[in-house]
């Protein structure tokens, strides 16, 4: 890339060098970084990811070096390169699905055909008959035909009942009439959707002989294949400029009148008869919103590595910034020098941002344990048994929005955390905090989905009788009955130590929680508040409910297992008394500080007393100690490249002032002359400098 200014050569930051102060965490660090990462990863995935990453790297249509100076119109025509590029490499180096995971994340932007592979594909993988697999899907594996997930419309979203486009079914040409009724019916944000796709899948409300039977996806063709217009009478465009994700073609669509086989309605549970029109019911009337589910798991997983990531920037540029001298315990180098302190050795910056470290630990784990409870529901769905599917529901409804609210905030804090330097696109947070913070938002609204966690799990406690039975099935509340049944409980802690203990810092979750739901069952039923009033509270018990399964997972993974049940990744944890020692102070740092955070509810359910307060804060002190050597090789082993993070803070490294200067003198403000007379008649010339 061209650089515009010259800058001297011989300059380099003052001593000591980010690099040697970098070297200096490492070497504090109690524990095998090498050894972590396996146990994060396991050894075939992480041979695959260094794999992929050399081939990455080396690939100069994926090199990222220009993309902070591109405009939106550039760096879509960016996306759609490296979308095709990654495409070819798949082929050429036959990478499998989860080769070409690994490869788009580590590419990191979304694309033309993200949803194609994120939504696309795995709604036809789910609700296609064989038939309609053999139709759509091999050719979408192919990438022949390119496709989008048509749901949300310009009036409705939350609501999927309330879409209104319609599928009428023509039994004289068995075939499905696609039409958009009203302006609020125009299907709306679709990813690839704007100037790409040219196939969707679309929700469309299904009516047969006259019947209103609800949403259903349907398979339509959008586009010409040759010449890639819209197809007769189907209006496409771009939604428009958004606040991130400006490398998606998000777009709208009308329909009018538009004709589709009878084939082309997903079918793989519920049917339409060929000139009858009859409707097969499907066996849950909420299979057809499958994907979703799949997806919300995906999101819980992903907020897991957006939080190392977040953590990995500001972290390792913490320990490399310097500002003032700690006087009282002054920062001195191995000559006897001494110099300003790193910003990392501020107890307020710690409890900033070491939480953040505990957050993505946690939630790798638990996204791990939902990414297996999916591949459970998705095995036993297969033989027709449906039973896991509302309290999976209901779990990655609560997780991903729980995981990605923590998600949100965390990134903006790490973000400010990094000063002055945190707001230019050189820290690599802002792209990343504009792409990631739709996460909240699609998928499902953060608000409206823990509605459906608490509805779960309010209706489980009304039918108290059957709740033991049905908590036996239900792998995510069995907690409640221990504190249900004796509400009078009070927690155990004499000293800040205590707080230490899994048992207690369970039963401190368990008990707030179960307190929760038991209130806001004795509104409803005794004092017959209706669901809207008590929506706060509702929202309430979904956090407290999720935040214990974090807590919970967290301890799960770091007690002893039978080694049968043990994968590679929990074998090299439990076989390693040093990580099991550092990880164990970070699930209390986690446990601690999210009880600290919604302290008003621990201490409002009467379990926990103001002095067991006073000592939880001590002891949260006492954790961020515990951590503070081990800071550093905490976020290296999350294993994120330089190219993956694209961040003049965050680099291995730790040449943050090279890199920022030299990055500055690429900006192409730079290189353009610039006639500032106010009372010249040019505003401006646009030519360029001489290049260096
Ligand atoms: C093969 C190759 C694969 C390659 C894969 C590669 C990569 C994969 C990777 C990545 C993906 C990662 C990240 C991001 C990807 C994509 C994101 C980008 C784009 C975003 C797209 C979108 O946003 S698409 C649109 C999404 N829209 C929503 O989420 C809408 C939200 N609203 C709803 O879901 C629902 O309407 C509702 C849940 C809010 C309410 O439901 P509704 O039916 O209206 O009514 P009720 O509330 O009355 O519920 C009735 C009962 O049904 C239960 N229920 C509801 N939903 C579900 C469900 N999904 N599953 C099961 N059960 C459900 C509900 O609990 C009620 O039950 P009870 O009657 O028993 O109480
Ligand atoms: C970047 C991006 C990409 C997207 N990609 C796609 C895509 O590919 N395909 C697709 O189909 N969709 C997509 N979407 C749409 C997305 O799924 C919806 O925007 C999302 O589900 C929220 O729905 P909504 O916009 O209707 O919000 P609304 O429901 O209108 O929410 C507005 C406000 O009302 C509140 N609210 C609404 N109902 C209730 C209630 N019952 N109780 C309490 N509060 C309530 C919400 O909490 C929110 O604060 C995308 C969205 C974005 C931002």
């Amino acid at each position: 890339m061209t650089s515009y200014i010259k800058i001297p050569s011989h300059l380099t930051p003052s001593d000591p060098q980010g690099s040697e102060l970098l070297a200096r965490e490492r070497s504090k660090a109690t524990f095998d970084v090498n050894e972590l990462t396996l146990a994060l990863y396991g050894s075939e995935e992480l041979s695959r990811f260094k794999k992929i990453l050399k081939i990455l790297e080396s690939d100069p249509i994926l090199d990222k070096s220009n993309i902070y100076y591109m405009g939106r119109t550039e760096l879509f025509k960016y996306a759609l390169r490296k979308d095709k590029r990654i495409i070819q490499l798949a082929a050429t180096h036959k990478w499998n699905v989860d080769e070409f995971k690994i490869a788009s994340r580590l590419v990191d932007m979304s694309g033309p055909y993200s949803i194609h592979q994120s939504m696309f594909l795995p709604t036809i993988l789910g609700q296609g008959t064989e038939e309609q697999k053999r139709k759509f899907l091999n050719p979408a594996i192919r990438h022949e035909i390119i496709g989008c997930y048509a749901q949300t419309e310009l009036g409705h979203g939350s609501n999927v009942q309330g879409l209104e486009t319609t599928s009428t079914y023509i039994p004289e040409t068995d075939e499905f009439e696609i039409h958009t009724p009203h302006l609020t019916a125009a299907k709306w944000w679709a990813g690839g959707l704007g100037r790409t796709a040219n196939h969707s899948v679309v929700m469309a409300r299904l009516i047969t002989n006259g019947q209103d039977k609800g949403p259903h996806p349907f398979i339509v063709q959008i586009r010409d294949l040759t010449t890639h217009e819209p197809l007769p009478g189907i209006t496409i465009g771009d939604i428009g400029p958004k606040f991130g994700f400006n490398t998606t073609d998000n777009g709208f669509m009308l329909f009018d009148h538009v004709r589709i086989p009878r084939f082309n309605m997903l079918s793989k549970f519920s049917k339409v008869t060929k000139g009858t029109g009859e409707y097969k019911n499907p066996p849950n009337e909420k299979l057809s919103y499958g994907t979703m589910v799949f997806v919300r798991s995906v999101i819980i997983f992903n907020a897991g590595l957006a939080l190392a990531r977040a953590a990995t920037i500001s972290v390792r540029y913490s320990a490399v910034r310097r500002q003032f001298v700690d006087k009282e315990n002054p920062m001195i180098l191995p000559n006897g020098q001494v110099v300003e302190t790193a910003v990392l050795d501020y107890t307020m910056q710690q409890y900033r941002l070491f939480p953040v470290i505990a957050q993505a630990y946690a939630i790798y784990f638990t996204g791990e344990i939902i990414t297996n409870l999916y591949k459970q529901y998705i095995d036993q769905s297969s033989r027709g048994d449906f039973s896991l599917l509302a309290d999976l529901h209901a779990s990655t409804s609560g997780l991903k929005s729980l995981t990605s609210d923590i998600a949100v905030d965390s990134i903006e804090d790490c973000r400010r955390s990094c000063g002055g330097h945190g707001y230019s696109n050189f820290s690599g947070f802002t792209r990343f905090y504009q792409d990631y913070l739709p996460n909240t938002t699609w998928e499902g609204d953060n608000y409206i989905l823990t509605q459906q966690t608490a509805r779960y799990i309010i209706h489980s406690k009304q039918q108290s009788e059957e709740f033991s039975l049905r908590s036996n099935e239900s792998p995510t509340i069995f907690y409640m009955l221990r504190y249900l049944s004796n509400p009078s409980q009070k927690c155990t802690v004499i000293s800040p130590s205590d707080f230490k203990n899994p048992e207690v810092q369970l039963a401190i979750y368990g008990y707030r929680a179960a307190y929760l739901i038991a209130r806001a069952v004795d509104q409803i039923d005794n004092h017959k508040k209706s669901w809207n009033s008590m929506l706060v509270e509702i929202n309430r018990i979904s956090r407290a409910h999720c935040q214990y399964i974090l807590v919970h997972n967290f301890i799960l993974t770091l007690q002893p297992q039978t080694s049968d049940s043990m994968n590679e990744k929990r074998r090299i944890l439990h076989n390693s008394p040093s990580l099991k020692t550092v990880l164990t102070s970070v699930c209390n740092l986690f446990a601690l500080h999210t009880m600290e955070k919604n302290l008003s509810e621990f201490l409002e359910s009467g379990y926990l007393s103001p002095k067991q307060s006073e000592m939880l804060r001590v002891q949260i002190s006492e954790s961020l100690n515990e951590i503070r050597p081990n800071a550093v090789a905490l976020v290296d082993a999350f294993y994120l490249p330089d190219y993956l993070l694209n961040s003049a803070l965050g680099r291995y490294d730790g040449k943050v002032y090279e890199t920022m200067i030299e990055w500055a003198s690429k900006e192409p403000l730079n290189g353009i002359t610039l006639d500032i007379n106010p009372y010249s008649e040019k505003l401006f010339r646009n030519d360029v400098k001489a290049k260096i």
